[in-house]
């Protein structure tokens, strides 16, 4: 009975130590009004959404990719969104990201001497690979490193300088699902997604005194030009699996990450699904809310418990699919 009492009222100052910290936590919101919004991958799939998203916003956009034809075509496409056509503008930029990092630095300089400094950056160039690791050679897991982690690095250090001497600054992580929880066939991109979140929290540590926000988002399947791709090849087991977390459209993954990158939220999920994983890995990473803190706090077990039904229905699928392999043998 004491202890039970004891627990209460310890869990009671914890909330109240939560309430009043809460003015410190979040930014001010941001408004993409004339903003300079920079999206890599904006050429094609959630990237291009979000920049059409950003200008039905107001904002200036850059996109980035490499293939020139696709830029143009994207361009045109997100211009018919602008908000006002005669003050906003939308530049493209052809660079692998993911090459040298002096290419990278000299097109981020360009687009701000263009449109002024980054206000907002969202890292969405990335590319998925899924297959069984017998069949992964090693260079596959060098080029997801390549696509998915260091083009990001690379980017994210071409625009710091300048958010720094702003003292302002949005930075996007796009990872996945598969960055939060390792998925079968993703044995690659499964570890480039994680490793964006090892940067994440780190620059976010560093970066909060320069009045810079960061936001991982991690999407579910989304219906993109990327993901008709990453098709071939894909395991059985990881279309059983990951179907059973949905299929989004671009532009509702697009929403969902603008709304909560002008909050300055860290971690930023779409459906139910993803908030049950997003609370339940939510481990030692920054809050701007009490409500997002509360969350966490309160819901951990009760989705571990849930959780552990899924892992039983994904340990099914793969046995099954062992199974009709032997059988087909
Ligand atoms: N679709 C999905 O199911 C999900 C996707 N994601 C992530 O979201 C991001 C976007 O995915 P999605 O929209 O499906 O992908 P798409 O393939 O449709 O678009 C990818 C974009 O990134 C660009 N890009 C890729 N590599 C490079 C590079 N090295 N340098 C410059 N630009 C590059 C592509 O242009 P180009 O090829 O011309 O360079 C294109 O504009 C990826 O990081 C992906 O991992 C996360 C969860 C789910
Ligand atoms: C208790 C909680 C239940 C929900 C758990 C769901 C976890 C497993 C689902 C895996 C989904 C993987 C999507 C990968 C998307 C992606 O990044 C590629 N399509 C990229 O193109």
């Amino acid at each position: 009975m004491y202890w039970l009492m004891l627990g209460i009222a310890l869990f009671g100052i914890f909330l109240i130590v939560l309430y009043l910290m809460s003015p410190l936590l979040g930014p001010k919101a941001l408004s993409l009004h004339r903003a300079h919004v920079l999206v890599t991958g904006g050429s094609s799939g959630i990237g291009k959404a979000v920049a059409i998203e950003a200008a039905k916003q107001g904002a200036n956009i850059s996109i980035i990719a490499r293939n020139k034809t696709k830029l143009m075509q994207a361009k045109q496409e997100i211009e018919s969104f602008l908000k006002n056509s005669e003050k906003q503008k939308v530049e493209m930029y052809s660079v692998d990201l993911s090459g040298d990092y002096s290419e990278v630095e000299k097109t981020i300089k360009q687009a701000e001497l263009n449109l002024g400094p980054v206000k907002l950056l969202i890292n969405c160039a990335g590319n998925a690979i899924a297959n069984y690791f017998e069949n992964l050679p090693v260079s596959e897991f060098r080029r997801m490193m390549e696509m998915n982690y260091f083009s990001t690095v690379n980017v994210t250090k071409a625009v710091i300088t300048s958010m720094i001497e702003q003292q302002f600054g949005r930075i996007v992580f796009v990872s996945s699902v598969a960055g939060q929880v390792g998925v079968f066939g993703f044995t690659a991109y499964s570890a480039a997604k994680f490793a964006l979140r090892g940067f994440a929290e780190a620059l976010q540590m560093e970066m909060k005194v320069n009045n810079i926000y960061i936001t991982l988002a991690f999407p579910p399947d989304t219906d993109t030009p990327g993901l008709a791709a990453e098709q071939i090849g894909k395991p059985r087991e990881t279309k059983l699996i990951s179907e059973s977390a949905g299929l989004f459209q671009p532009d509702e993954v697009a929403r969902v990450i603008i709304e909560d990158t002008k909050k300055g939220k860290f971690l930023c999920s779409m459906g139910l699904d993803g908030y049950i994983v997003a609370m339940l890995t939510a481990g030692m990473s920054p809050v701007i809310s009490i409500m997002d803190a509360l969350q966490q706090v309160i819901t951990m077990g009760l989705f571990r418990a849930i959780s552990l039904v899924y892992l039983r229905f994904y340990d099914g699928v793969v046995t099954q699919c062992a199974e009709e392999k032997k059988k087909d043998n």
